[in-house]
């Protein structure tokens, strides 16, 4: 199959290799002469790797459009809109959309299938599937084991999907038929992970750790519910899995961005320092407007948006949230 690659960042780049390996043809497109360079050097534009000879990247968004009518979509979620607008102006055939990043857009609140729903005209909509799960591209590139889930609404496409990325060696990959729960879990676990990360930054352990995924999971479950989606895809690989992952490593960007919230940086430094996508600071401030807008109960998200767009200073947060009236274990 011939497959374009939209944003040859972390990821795109390392899904790129994925599918050489399972013997498809890609084109990945970046705004970044840099990445694409490098790539076509077969160098990883962030990691120490080798790529593939097959693995090849172009700075012509046209090509990119005209190669295939496959396209992974790996551009932070801050961008995706404007992505989609492009891409609706340029494609003339029916066409599948597979999303990779994880994020909800603020104020409107609408998940990346939504997006691109209504950015893509209709007739040139043939499907969309969330790829998801636990999966550090640090660790896909070296071709380490991994497991993803193919979401869609539509189980054939999914199928579909789970075939050309699945690889025997290295990569497992399941479908769902939870479209809403996939996309949230994988959306509001970044969060999580900048909340895990600022307890890290506090000098706290792994006691604060456990508690901030576990009462994580109930702020997702509480997410999932409220937007249509099945409490218990929570529990499995773009939940709770890609919770744990995200929200206990030193190789995640939210859990870093946390750590240096933790250790007193404002956001602004945390800006400057660190280039590639934190998608759980913007996701924080979406599921604040979604818990004022529906009174969805999110109180660790609550304190962090304080915390990072109000100037609640970070022991003053963990204090609020310590205080607050003690309850029952509910969800
Ligand atoms: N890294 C990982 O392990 C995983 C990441 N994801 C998700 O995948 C998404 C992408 O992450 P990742 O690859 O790590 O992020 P990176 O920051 O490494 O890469 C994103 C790339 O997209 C480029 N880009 C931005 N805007 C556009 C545009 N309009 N058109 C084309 N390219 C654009 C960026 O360029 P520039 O830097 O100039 O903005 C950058 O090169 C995120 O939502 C992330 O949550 C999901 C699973 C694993
Ligand atoms: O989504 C990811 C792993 O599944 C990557 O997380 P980070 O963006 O925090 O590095």
């Amino acid at each position: 199959m011939h497959i374009s690659i939209i944003g040859g960042g972390a990821w795109g780049t390392t899904l790129g290799q994925v599918l050489v390996d399972n013997g498809h043809q890609v084109l990945i497109y970046d705004v970044k002469q840099e990445n694409i360079d490098k790539i076509n050097q077969k160098k990883h534009p962030f990691f120490d790797t080798i790529l593939p000879d097959e693995v090849v990247a172009t700075n012509s968004f046209d090509e990119a459009i005209n190669f295939s009518t496959y396209y992974i979509l790996s551009v932070p979620t801050k961008a995706i809109r404007s992505v989609l607008k492009q891409m609706n102006e340029k494609i003339s055939k029916p066409s599948v959309f597979i999303n990779v990043s994880k994020g909800i857009e603020p104020h409107s609140l609408k998940r990346v299938s939504e997006i691109v729903e209504e950015e893509i005209d209709h007739e040139k909509l043939a499907g969309f599937v969330a790829l998801t799960g636990p999966s550090h591209a640090e660790e896909v590139i070296l071709r380490h084991l991994t497991l993803l889930v193919a979401a869609s609404t539509n189980n054939e496409l999914a199928i579909d999907i789970q075939h050309v990325f699945s690889n025997e060696q290295y990569l497992r990959v399941y479908t769902s038929n939870d479209l809403i729960g996939s996309e949230v879990g994988g959306a509001v676990k970044n969060a999580i992970a900048v909340i895990s990360g600022t307890c890290t930054g506090l000098g706290l352990g792994e006691n604060a750790r456990a508690a901030v995924i576990t009462r994580g999971i109930v702020e997702i479950v509480r997410v999932v519910e409220l937007m249509g989606g099945n409490k218990e895809t929570a529990f499995g690989l773009t939940g709770i899995g890609d919770l744990i992952v995200t929200a206990s490593s030193e190789h995640s960007r939210n859990f870093q961005a946390g750590k240096k919230l933790g250790l007193g940086q404002s956001l602004d430094q945390i800006y400057a320092e660190q280039k590639q996508t934190i998608e759980g600071i913007r996701t924080i401030e979406a599921m604040h407007d979604l818990s004022i807008k529906y009174h969805v109960d999110l109180p660790m998200i609550n304190i962090a948006f304080d915390i990072i767009f109000n100037g609640l200073p970070v022991k003053e947060g963990l204090q609020k949230l310590l205080s607050r009236d003690l309850k029952s274990e509910d969800f």
